[in-house]
Formats: C-alpha cells, structure tokens, sequence
C-alpha cells in the first residue's frame, strides 16, 4: 500500500506539491552507488550512549558504543560492511550490514543501514521529511520502536543504523497465515504491542501518521518494531492528570461526548512539559490521607491532587495537535484527514482501527475500486464485517468484543473516537484487552519468532553479499507520477 504525502505545508515550512509516491511494494529505487558514497567522516550529532536503558543489555548496542569509544567517537560508513539491500521505500534504501571489524568479545551483529540521497530528496522536496525522521528517531527508546545506533553522513548521503529486524514485516506474515488473516489471539499480541508504540509515541508529541501492517516489522525475538517515521508529525504534548468517575463498565458509550471528563479545571492539570513515565509517578504514603495523590514530577518536586472519590490518569496525549496535511495511505486515511478539517493524534486511533481489521480480516474496512471510491467510503459508508466462522463459543466472544473495539475505533467523528480524549487509556481498558499484561508484553511469546524459524528451516542467517554489479548500480531518482485521486 503506497503512502501518500500532499499539501503538507502546515506541517513543514518548505512548501511540497501534491504528490503519490510509486507503489512501495515494487522496488523502484537501484542500489544506491555505495562506492560513491566517498569517506567523509562525520561525528555522531549527539550523545547516544547516555540515553537508551531500554537497550542497555544488548550486544549490537554494546557493540556501537565500544566503537565509538575507539574510535575517539566518531563512527562513520567505513565501519561498517554493507550485505545486501533489504528494502526501499519512498525516501531511501535500507541495507544489512555489520560492522567491519568486530568487536572482540561480542558477538557479531547485523545492523539495518537506511540511506538517504540529500541531493534527490532536496530536488524532490523531501529533504525535510528525512530530518524530521532522524530528529524523531534519535530521540526514541522504547522495546517496540526503533533505536537510531549512530548516524553519519557519507558525501551526500545521510546513513541511520538501527535495530535489523530479520521477520519481515506485518503485511508479509499475515500472507503466510491460513486464509492470510492472523488469528484473534496473534491480532490482539501485535495490536497491543502497537499499541504501546503509539502511546509512547503520543507522549512524546508524536503523532505516527503511517500506521499499516507493511511499517511494522517483526524482531528476531518476534516482538514488534514500528518503523519508517518520515511522515510524523512533531508536536507539544503537555501531560495532564484526568480525574474520572469510576465506571464499571470499561466500554464507553460511543455517542457520550462527556466521558465524564474533570480535566479542564486548572487544578487538574500539572505543569510538566513533555516527559516519559519513567520519570513520572504517582504514589500514596503512609501520612497521604487515602483521598490525596501525590506526583512526583522529573524534577522530583512533589505536587498533591485531592482526587476523592475520582480515579486519577495520567494523560500525555496530543491533544492539540492541528495539522491539515493530507498524509498517510490511502485505505488508512482517517475522514478528518480527507476532509481536510485538521487532524491531531485521532488519527492513529482510526489507523489502529483499519490495521486490526485487516490483520483478522485480510482487507481493509472501506476498500473501494480506485483510491477516489476508497476515500468516498471512509467517509460516507457505515462500517461493516465480513462474515467468518468461529469454531468455539470463546472465539465467538472475543470475535464481539475485537468488533466493539474496532466499531469505536473507527468513529467518523474524531471527537467521538475512542482514544481522542484520554489516549491509550482509554483503548487498554477496553475489554477486548482484558488480561493483557501491559507491563510484561514483552516477556510474552510471540506468535511467530523468526530466529527459531529459521533454526527450524535449518535456513544460513548469514547473507549473501551484494554483487560488485548491484553495489555500483547507479542511483536513480523515480519517475514520478501524480495522481490527485
Ligand atoms: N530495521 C529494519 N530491519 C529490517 N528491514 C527494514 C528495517 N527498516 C526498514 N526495513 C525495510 O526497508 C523498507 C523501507 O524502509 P522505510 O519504510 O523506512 O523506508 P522509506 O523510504 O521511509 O519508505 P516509505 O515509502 O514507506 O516512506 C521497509 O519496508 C522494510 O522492508
């Protein structure tokens, strides 16, 4: 499925005309001459040691920074040794690689390389679509998202090294699945994994934008790695503390507009500008009458909040997010997105919505026969399910429950979404997730894990190296071609 990008003035100052990319599942870029690519040595911008806990144990992560610290810091291409191309897409080539010499003591590791050409993405307009992927990765660390090793600039190439993720991607598993459609029990694993990606993304003030089977990757480890940020859009996000009502129901009406909210007096709402849970708490002590919570901000100054018979969320959503871009794929387009009314971080909800459909369904809710009918759909046609059999009465229950979530996810009306006001909360409770162990997903076994596939299929991990013909193809800029839908 082709991402789109048009009119996204608002979102960048450079302006970039109405454009569709080529469809990204055909390869349309050649290798980009790596023999080109000169060895200019740049430093890493930034300290990427200092901030990655959620890596702090791995040996490819290790491996980098022993490197660095060889090499007086400075990491560059000559490092590394280029395998093979893996994948191409709209902005770049990606490319396995290791580094050059290993580092003694660790194991040899496969890193992903994504190379970008500044020079055709300047003349194509997207040079800035590139910065705001590597400003947005530089800054992530989380178990389902990618961490940028290093990054280095080759003549006019930009190089991100990150994570390689040798499961392919969603779209690709779910072909392998009988009648290419996940069962309910892997939907929900990949859906809650995906999940946590937004919601940290969200926090973070980044709206993803992109949300579709074929952006998220599966590790070696079979969990997930939501990929390819060139179309995020970057925003303030300013974390709140919502006080509710305890419901005892954890679905919520779809047409209550309310949500029985308390947040917008300003005693709710805590001053703390964009931070992570991690350094975020809220806790009861032992003199804390029972109604009173204590949080605990970054700076470790303590705030009270009387929450009464209230239950207290935090909430670190981008909420005021405006963009009016049309961005995205087409048969994941949130309507707010089509109509052009400004959109903010909804729209993964709705995305979310579409991808879980199409993981247990194999297609997409509001497919029509050309992009034009496509977007009328999502629009104007009430959502519907196909009919499939269940073979037990459980399936059959969690088959209602996975429908209610996607009917309240795929809400015409943002404002009325599930998720547009409190966020993730809102989507975890919901009882089709009940039982997830949010804390311990990543302790879960995957429903499929590629490393031990491969050990099944007795398959050689190790690939094969590029031909000199293939490394030395010259780099091409696509034909493009516009298509206004
Ligand atoms: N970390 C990774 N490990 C393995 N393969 C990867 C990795 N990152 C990307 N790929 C592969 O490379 C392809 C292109 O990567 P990516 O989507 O980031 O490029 P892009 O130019 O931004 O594409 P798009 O047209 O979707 O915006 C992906 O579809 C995927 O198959």
């Amino acid at each position: 499925m082709t991402s789109i990008i048009k009119d996204d003035q608002s979102d960048y100052e450079s302006s970039c005309s109405s454009i569709t990319v080529p469809d990204s599942s055909r390869s349309w870029m050649s290798n980009a001459s790596l023999s080109s690519f000169g060895s200019r040595r740049c430093s890493v911008s930034g300290d990427f040691s200092s901030h990655k806990p959620h890596k702090a144990n791995q040996a490819g992560w290790e491996a980098i920074k022993r490197l660095r610290a060889q090499k007086g810091g400075i990491v560059s291409l000559d490092h590394f040794k280029i395998l093979k191309r893996v994948g191409s897409g709209d902005i770049g080539n990606v490319y396995l690689c290791q580094i050059r010499n290993p580092v003694v003591g660790l194991p040899s590791c496969y890193y992903a390389m994504k190379v970008v050409d500044r020079e055709a993405l300047a003349i194509r307009k997207k040079l800035q679509r590139a910065e705001m992927e590597k400003e947005i990765l530089s800054g992530l660390d989380h178990p389902f998202l990618p961490t940028l090793y290093a990054e280095f600039d080759a003549s006019h190439y930009s190089c991100l090294v990150m994570e390689f993720c040798p499961g392919g991607d969603l779209h690709a598993a779910r072909q392998r699945q009988p009648a290419k459609c996940f069962s309910i029990t892997s939907a929900k694993f990949y859906a809650a994994e995906t999940l946590l990606a937004l919601e940290y993304l969200h926090m973070m003030g980044i709206v993803y934008r992109d949300l579709k089977p074929e952006n998220v990757l599966v590790r070696e480890d079979g969990h997930i790695m939501l990929s390819d940020f060139d179309l995020s859009l970057k925003c303030d996000v300013v974390p709140k503390l919502v006080r509710s009502r305890p419901n005892p129901s954890t679905q919520i009406d779809q047409d209550d507009d309310d949500h029985d909210l308390k947040c917008s007096t300003p005693s709710c709402v805590i001053p703390i500008q964009p931070v992570l849970t991690s350094c975020f708490s809220m806790r009861r002590t032992k003199n804390t009458p029972r109604t009173t919570t204590i949080i605990v901000n970054a700076d470790n100054k303590e705030y009270t909040s009387d929450v009464k018979e209230y239950t207290t969320e935090l909430v670190a959503e981008p909420l005021n997010a405006r963009s009016k871009s049309f961005v995205g794929t087409h048969e994941y387009l949130a309507p707010e997105v089509i109509s052009g009314q400004g959109h903010g971080g909804a729209v993964d909800w709705w995305t979310l919505g579409v991808f879980l459909y199409e993981l247990l369904y194999g297609i997409t809710p509001f497919k029509g026969e050309n992009n034009e009918k496509t977007l009328i759909n999502i629009l104007k046609k009430p959502l519907s399910f196909p009919r499939i059999g269940v073979s037990s009465s459980k399936e059959y229950e969690e088959m209602v429950k996975v429908q209610d979530l996607i009917a309240r996810l795929l809400v015409k009306n943002p404002k009325k979404r599930i998720g547009s006001l409190k966020g993730s909360n809102e989507i975890k409770k919901h009882e089709f997730f009940k039982g997830v162990n949010w804390a311990l997903i990543r302790s879960v076994r995957p429903p499929e894990v590629p490393s031990e596939m491969m050990k099944l299929r007795n398959k050689v991990v190790v690939p094969k190296l590029m031909s000199k013909k293939e490394r030395d193809a010259p780099f091409q800029i696509p034909n493009h071609h516009f298509d206004y839908f």
